[in-house]
């Protein structure tokens, strides 16, 4: 850990009360061409809950857990809401801060879910004097520590299954969607993101022994109807499944994201029980200790490399901002 004088901790951010979300919504949309409707209803699914996201507090925890075992000052910045990154390397340069590395709350390779961190950081930087430099941590999707954190969780959530439903049970593994235009342009050949995230859904049931029948599937799509995005939805396949019971595994998310909450513990749950279908869901990485002990060992890896310039594209932007 030598060449750090810091780590910073880069997530998505989220609403902390009733009156943040519709600012938070419309940083995080900016540009990107969704329909106000689609919106409001996500609106909905964060005022449910109090209009508090459980994003932050989940960042906190994880830091606490994180900062004693790494020997470095941690620092916390988000993309689209407070304590904003360009907050946050205003602070780490006041503290004279030179070199940080970036830990940011998403495994795998896409537009969305890396390029986009990287332009954000890169944004935050320019704006700030001094601003230290930041080496973006490795996609750790295939690491020993995320993966032991969901086998053990999805062990546990096929243990809450009724029992008699436990060996025939099928795993079905979710992911945020993405455009399929993403999908095609992600990492430096294309497909990265799918083949990640096939990869860690394949590690995760080599560590439960194997033998298990299993699907990748795709949830809270967004954007405008008319383009492609990731199919089959969760709720689509979970409709159509011929299986004796279910364990959901969130594989795409770190934590339970209000996408987590929302969109699986509420309707494919509620769909579950629609059509007698024995439904757990498997928690996220979160803090379990394999997965606090992972980022101490991300750390100590070589320098990462760069992406290329050419890796995950942005998409094209709408309405008013180029
Ligand atoms: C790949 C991916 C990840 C995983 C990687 C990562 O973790 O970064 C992710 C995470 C998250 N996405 C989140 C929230 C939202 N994402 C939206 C919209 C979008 N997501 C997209 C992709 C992803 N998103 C895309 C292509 C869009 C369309 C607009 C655009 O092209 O950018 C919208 C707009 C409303 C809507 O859902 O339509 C919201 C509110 C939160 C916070 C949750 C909380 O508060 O707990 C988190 C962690
Ligand atoms: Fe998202």
């Amino acid at each position: 850990m030598g060449t750090y004088d810091a780590l910073l901790v880069v997530s998505f951010g989220g609403p902390e009360k009733p009156d943040d979300v519709m600012p938070f919504l419309e940083n995080v949309v900016r540009g990107r061409g969704v329909p106000r409707e689609r919106l409001l209803e996500v609106e909905a699914h964060y005022q449910r809950f109090g209009g508090v996201s459980p994003i932050n507090r989940q960042c906190r925890d994880l830091i606490a857990a994180v900062e004693p075992t790494v020997g470095l000052p941690v620092y916390w910045g988000n993309r689209n809401w407070h304590p904003y990154l360009e907050d946050t390397l205003r602070r780490m340069a006041a503290d004279g801060m030179r070199r940080a590395a970036a830990f940011v709350t998403s495994a795998y390779g896409s537009y969305s879910s890396c390029r986009q961190y990287i332009d954000d950081i890169a944004l935050a930087r320019a704006a700030v004097e001094g601003a230290p430099e930041i080496v973006k941590l490795r996609h750790f999707f295939d690491h020993p520590g995320f993966v032991a954190a969901m086998v053990d969780h999805t062990r546990e959530a096929l243990d809450r299954l009724p029992a008699g439903h436990r060996d025939g049970a099928r795993l079905v593994f979710t992911a945020h969607s993405i455009p399929l235009s993403m999908a095609r342009t992600a990492g430096p050949d294309g497909g990265l993101y799918e083949a990640q995230l096939r990869r860690a859904a394949g590690l995760v049931v080599e560590g439960l022994g194997g033998g298990r029948e299993w699907d990748l599937v795709w949830q809270s799509r967004s954007g405008a109807p008319h383009i492609p995005w990731l199919e089959p939805d969760v709720c689509d396949h979970l409709e159509r499944l011929d299986a004796p019971a279910v364990v959901l595994v969130p594989i795409g998310f770190v934590s339970d994201h209000m996408e987590v909450v929302y969109d699986l513990d509420v309707e494919a749950a509620e769909l579950a029980a629609a059509i007698g279908l024995p439904l757990t869901r498997a928690a996220t990485a979160g803090t379990h200790p394999r997965f606090v002990s992972m980022i101490g060992e991300l750390l100590a890896e070589p320098e990462p490399e760069a992406c290329g310039t050419t890796c995950c594209p942005a998409p094209p932007r709408r309405g008013n901002h180029g």
